[in-house]
């Protein structure tokens, strides 16, 4: 008998391998106009679309009834034939190289695809979410910010089964293999199933290695926290760490990478408050993050210690931020993030 989710497991990591060596490629050769901005004033680039549509056009043809929840759509493609003919070309060179490590050809891998075809597999991901059944969740470039900057981003993929999360990929191509050795290589998958555990690929492939968050006293800990005063409140983090002793400064990084740098043991809380202007935090950008967690032996609430609600639609509503970190300090973190917040508001 086959292990749980084992093809599905096989399908993301491959998926994502290819997105990862796509984006990074993309990065060295990105041009001026490659770069959108969205409604909501955040970036878009040519990797964001392309990373999509491979990964949405891998998974359709594994798994072709599954609806996919992804951040981007095809719009702003269909209208510009410049950017579109760019995106098309990069998703047929990540699409059609010869199948790699554990990669099988019904996964339709090398063939090329036309225009209509790959935009239509970016607009697979406009599927509204839900409660019920399987369902996929898709942020082909998580941190889109960090990945102009040339930071840390990563592509996070996540498999739900009644709005609870059962597999999660992160790719995180920029993030060193070991945290003790900064300028050495870089590029990581994580991936967690649920019920077998958190393990650590390099993106090359090779063995991987099982993460457990390791057991931190409060006075231990640092902060992981986002890069962008927008995203977060930073300041009422800082007090939360006041509060808590903490003396450590913060790491601060761009997008899901923070869960995989928690979950081997790189950071001791993944503190992210609402800044209060109603931004409501979307599925694809914790779903991965909060299974490798919990599959490290740690646990993630919201900031009032309620659990994240996964099967709302395509955002978690009206969830109050997001605390992750180890079992035994989670609560002494939630009260003084009770204490910061009415500070906060005197
Ligand atoms: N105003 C906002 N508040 C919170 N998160 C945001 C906001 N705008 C974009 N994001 C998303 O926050 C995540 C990055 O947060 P972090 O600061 O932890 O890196 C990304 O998913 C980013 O989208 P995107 O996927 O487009 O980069
Ligand atoms: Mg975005
Ligand atoms: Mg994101
Ligand atoms: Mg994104």
């Amino acid at each position: 008998m086959s292990n749980y989710l084992d093809i599905e497991q096989q399908v993301a990591i491959a998926a994502v391998r290819r997105a990862c060596t796509l984006t990074t490629a993309v990065f060295n050769n990105l041009v001026k106009g490659e770069t959108l901005v969205k409604s909501d004033k955040s970036p878009v680039t040519v990797a964001d679309f392309s990373a999509q549509a491979v990964i949405n056009t891998i998974l359709t043809s594994a798994f072709p009834t599954d609806p996919i929840v992804g951040e981007e759509d095809a719009a702003d493609l269909r209208e510009n034939s410049e950017l579109r003919s760019r995106v098309v070309g990069l998703a047929n060179d990540a699409l059609g190289r010869e199948l790699g490590l554990g990669e099988i050809a019904e996964w339709g891998l090398g063939r090329i695809r036309t225009e209509q075809e790959l935009l239509d597999a970016i607009d697979r991901g406009r599927y509204e979410g839900g409660r019920k059944g399987r369902m996929w969740t898709l942020d082909p470039i998580d941190g889109t910010k960090g990945f102009l900057r040339g930071e840390q981003y990563a592509v996070c993929l996540a498999l739900l089964v009644d709005a609870r999360v059962e597999l999660g990929v992160i790719g995180c191509p920029n993030l060193p293999q070991d945290v003790s050795n900064p300028s050495g290589p870089r590029g990581c998958i994580f991936v967690a199933v649920r019920g077998q555990g958190a393990l650590q690929y390099t993106l090359s492939g090779g063995s991987p290695v099982p993460l457990k968050m390791p057991k931190l006293h409060l006075s231990e800990l640092n902060l992981l926290e986002s890069v962008e005063s927008a995203h977060a409140a930073l300041g009422v983090n800082e007090r939360v760490a006041q509060i808590l002793g903490i003396t450590r400064a913060p790491t601060r990084m761009d997008s899901q990478a923070k869960y995989g740098a928690l979950a081997r043991g790189d950071g001791g809380v993944y503190l992210r408050l609402p800044t209060g202007v109603g931004y409501r935090e979307k599925i694809w950008d914790h779903a991965p993050g909060a299974l490798l967690i919990e599959e490290a032996g740690g646990i993630i609430s919201d900031g009032h210690g309620e659990p994240l609600d996964f099967g709302l639609g395509r955002t978690l509503g009206e969830n109050f931020g997001v605390v992750a970190t180890g079992k035994g300090v989670h609560s002494q973190i939630l009260k003084a993030v009770r204490q910061a917040q009415e500070e906060a508001k005197k």
